[in-house]
C-alpha cells in the first residue's frame, strides 16, 4: 500500500507523489543537488539542517545504507525529494533500505516526482520555501508553511547542530574490511582544535589520517578557551545556515588569527574566516549542491572536480588586502578559496573530504598540516 505525499513551495507549485519515508510534515528551503550517490552522507551532513533536498539523478537508494557512511549521528536534512526509489536495494555494504532508514529516523521523504521540473523551478526562482508531507495531506496547510518559512537569511544554526561537549577524535579512514583505523596519541603529533559548526566526520578522519590530534569543541567555545588549549592549528568546519549571524564564532576566529596560529575553514567556516578578515557574505539565487563541480587554483592552474554544499559564499568585492582570492569556480567564477597574507589562515568553500575527484583536493588537508609544521 502506498502512503501519499506531497510538496508544496512557497511559489504556489505542488508535487503530489508517494511517501517513502516517515508521516508528517517539514519545512525548509528546498534545494537541488546533482550528485549521482552520496544520499547517506548528504541526509547526515549537518550542513543541510533545515533544508529539504532533491537529488537530480532519477534513481536514488539502489545501494540502500550502512554504518559507516554516516556524517554525523542523525540525519539533518529537513526531507528527501528524488523521482524514483529502486525495489530492490543491492551493496555488499548495504544493511539497510533507504525507506526503512528515513522511516526509523523519522524523516520525510518523497518520490515519484516530476524532479526534473522542480529543479527548473528553483534554478529560475532561487531555492524555494517548501512544505513536505506525508500520509494525512492538507495542501493549503501545506502552501501556507511553505510560504511562511522565513528563510535562511539571517539564520543561526550552527550553534543548533554543534555538539553539546567538547570531546577527542582519534580515527582515522576506513580500510576496505578492516573498519575505522583508531590512531594512538602516540602517532598524533599536532594538536588541533575543530570547532565544530556542524561538522563532517569525514573531515575529522582526514585531519586524524594526517597526525591531527583532535579536541572537537562547541561553535560558542571562547579563543581564549581554545588558545588555553595550547593548540598547533585551528580548524573551522562546515556547517548549516548564514554565517553571517554567526558573531560569537566572527569573534573567536578574529581573536585567533592574531596569535598566528595555522587556521583553515571548510565551507561555513571559510566563509566565517572571510567574515572574521573582515569580507562579507551573500545569499546565493540557488547555491552549489553536487559531486562534480570544476574548481581552479589559481596558482597552479590545476582544475580539481569537488563536492559542494553551500547557499552563501563570501562576496569577492569585499575582500580587505590581506586575503586574496585562491580557487575559483569554473561554473559561475564565483569565488572558492580564499588565503590570509598576513598569517597563515586559508578556507575552502567547498568540500575536500567529499571525495569525489575522488582525491583531487585532498591535498588541502596536507596543506593545513605543512603550516603546522613549518610554525613549529
Ligand atoms: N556546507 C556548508 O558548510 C554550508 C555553509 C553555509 N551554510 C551555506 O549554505 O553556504
Amino acid at each position: 500500500m502506498t502512503v501519499p505525499a506531497i510538496l508544496a513551495l512557497e511559489d504556489g507549485s505542488i508535487f503530489r507523489g508517494i511517501a517513502i519515508g516517515a508521516e508528517g510534515h517539514s519545512v525548509g528551503e528546498v534545494v537541488f543537488n546533482t550528485a549521482m550517490t552520496g544520499y547517506q552522507e548528504i541526509l547526515t551532513d549537518p550542513s543541510y539542517a533545515r533544508q529539504i533536498v532533491t537529488l537530480t539523478y532519477p534513481h536514488i537508494g539502489n545501494t540502500g545504507v550502512n554504518s559507516e557512511d554516516e556524517e554525523a549521528e542523525q540525519i539533518w536534512s529537513a526531507g528527501l525529494v528524488i523521482r524514483d526509489l529502486p525495489m530492490l536495494a543491492s551493496s555488499f555494504r548495504s544493511e539497510q533500505s533507504l525507506s526503512d532508514y528515513l522511516k526509523a529516523r523519522n524523516i520525510i521523504g518523497i518520490a515519484d516526482i516530476d524532479t526534473r521540473r522542480l529543479t527548473r523551478i528553483l534554478r529560475d526562482k532561487g531555492a524555494q520555501g517548501g512544505c513536505l508531507m506525508a500520509g494525512e495531506i492538507d495542501e493549503a496547510k501545506a502552501l501556507t508553511m511553505a510560504k511562511e518559512f522565513a528563510g535562511l537569511k539571517g539564520m543561526d544554526l550552527a550553534k543548533e547542530v554543534t555538539t553539546a561537549k567538547s570531546y577527542e577524535w582519534r580515527e582515522g579512514s576506513w580500510a576496505l574490511g578492516a573498519g575505522h583505523k583508531t590512531f594512538s596519541d602516540a602517532e598524533l603529533p599536532y594538536h588541533v582544535v575543530a570547532y565544530d559548526f556542524g561538522v563532517k566526520r569525514n573531515i575529522l578522519r582526514m585531519l586524524t589520517d594526517r597526525g591531527c590530534r583532535l579536541t572537537v569543541v562547541p561553535a560558542q567555545t571562547p579563543a581564549a578557551d581554545v588558545l588555553a588549549m595550547n593548540p598547533d592549528g585551528v580548524f573551522l568546519s562546515n556547517g548549516p545556515g548564514d554565517p553571517e549571524p554567526c558573531d560569537y564564532a566572527i569573534a573567536a576566529i578574529k581573536e585567533i588569527l592574531t596569535t598566528g596560529l595555522p587556521v583553515f575553514g571548510i565551507c561555513l567556516g571559510h566563509q566565517l574566516l572571510g567574515l572574521a578578515s573582515g569580507a562579507k557574505t551573500q545569499k546565493m539565487k540557488f547555491g552549489h549542491h553536487g559531486a562534480n563541480h570544476p574548481v581552479q587554483d589559481l596558482t597552479t592552474k590545476v582544475v580539481h572536480i569537488t563536492s559542494q554544499n553551500h547557499g552563501f559564499a563570501v562576496d569577492e568585492s569585499s575582500l580587505p588586502d590581506n586575503l586574496v582570492v585562491s580557487h575559483k569556480s569554473l561554473f559561475d567564477g564565483s569565488l572558492q578559496g580564499i588565503r590570509r597574507t598576513d598569517t597563515p589562515a586559508f578556507g575552502f568553500q567547498g568540500h575536500p573530504e567529499a571525495s569525489p575527484g575522488p582525491h583531487d583536493i585532498a591535498p588541502l588537508f596536507n596543506q593545513f598540516v605543512e603550516l603546522i609544521k613549518a610554525r613549529r
